[in-house]
């Protein structure tokens, strides 16, 4: 793999997620192939998780790291190509990429969206950037876009708990008080459209995603009914595409409760984490054995360590 920044740098998704949970079982048993391989990791957005499990797998294969929190520590970046800058912006992204890769052998870059204008953030112009000047490769650490070692970590997540061939997996829109990303439930989306799954989708009218993620997905505006039978709860907020980054709805009927997970074939809750509690999801339900949300964050680890493994041996 050169870069891994969407499910079409992967050639088998399977493979990937099962590689990830080999190295799970024995996370030490590649330390020779990181030795003398540095991983950067440039944050223009908060992260916990992220940060935390790149850092754990970067030193199970091995390697050396940096992070840095580029938007507060960094000179302030100009992204526009061709411009004067006599402003406030001292450095261009050209020479960052450059300069960064200088110094690392791996590249992780996260970069949100502004919400804004959706053809700016739609063309991931701060990952593209790092991808036409940097020469190292780059793992997306959530994009504009897409957040792939979030989504392989779910699919990891579904192959540990699935209990039959083909779960039924429902993505579910749930409120929130702030306008957030498509990011997540893009990638979900796009990933479990490639997994040996039943994918649905279910939000209320107007938070329809980008059709080429939402892809062969059943959609439907009626939760209660998408719910029946679910294997795996997949719960997130996102803001509107169509009226974009606007927020139509806060109905707190789309809280995923114990009345909404009792509709389900004893389902299990899952969701990326930060979670706003007793909005996404109640109390009794993210603290309940049915809940994978640590699991989710555990996997990310070893996604990860899949995915490096991956670039270092074939760059
Ligand atoms: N990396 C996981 C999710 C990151 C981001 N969530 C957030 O910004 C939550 C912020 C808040 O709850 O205020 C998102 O939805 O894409
Ligand atoms: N799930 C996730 O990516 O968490 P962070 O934003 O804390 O990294």
């Amino acid at each position: 793999m050169k870069n891994f920044t969407s499910v079409q740098d992967v050639q088998d998704i399977n493979a990937l997620a099962l590689e990830g949970l080999s190295l799970k079982q024995s996370p030490f048993s590649n330390k020779a192939i990181g030795e003398n391989k540095t991983l950067g990791l440039i944050f223009f957005n908060p992260s916990l998780r992220t940060r935390l499990s790149s850092q754990k797998a970067a030193q199970n294969l091995g390697m050396e790291l940096f992070v840095m929190n580029i938007d507060k520590e960094g000179w302030r970046i100009e992204t526009e190509m061709g411009v004067l800058m006599d402003g406030d912006k001292a450095e261009h992204i050209k020479e960052a990429a450059g300069v960064i890769s200088q110094y690392c052998d791996v590249l992780g870059i996260r970069s949100f969206p502004g919400l804004t204008d959706r053809n700016a953030d739609y063309s991931d112009h701060i990952l593209q950037s790092f991808l036409d000047f940097a020469s190292v490769p780059i793992v997306s650490l959530e994009s504009a876009t897409r957040h792939p070692l979030q989504s392989l970590a779910d699919l990891m997540t579904i192959k540990e708990h699935q209990t039959n061939a083909k779960p039924k997996v429902v993505l579910t829109w749930a409120p929130h008080p702030r306008a957030l990303p498509q990011a997540v439930p893009n990638s979900f989306a796009e990933w479990m459209n490639q997994a040996d799954v039943d994918l649905v989708i279910t939000h209320p009218e107007g938070y329809e995603l980008d059709e080429q993620f939402v892809g062969n997905a059943t959609v439907s505006y009626q939760q209660d009914e998408a719910l029946q039978g679910a294997d795996f709860v997949y719960a997130k907020n996102w803001s509107s595409f169509q009226q974009y980054g606007k927020i139509l709805s806060t109905d707190s009927n789309w809280t995923i409760t114990r009345e909404k997970m009792a509709l389900t074939n004893q389902g299990k809750f899952m969701h990326c984490l930060p979670v706003r509690r007793n909005m996404i999801v109640s109390d009794a339900v993210i603290d309940s054995p049915a809940s994978l949300v640590l699991e989710q964050a555990n996997n990310r680890t070893f996604a990860m360590q899949a995915v490096l493994k991956s670039i270092l041996e074939s760059n």
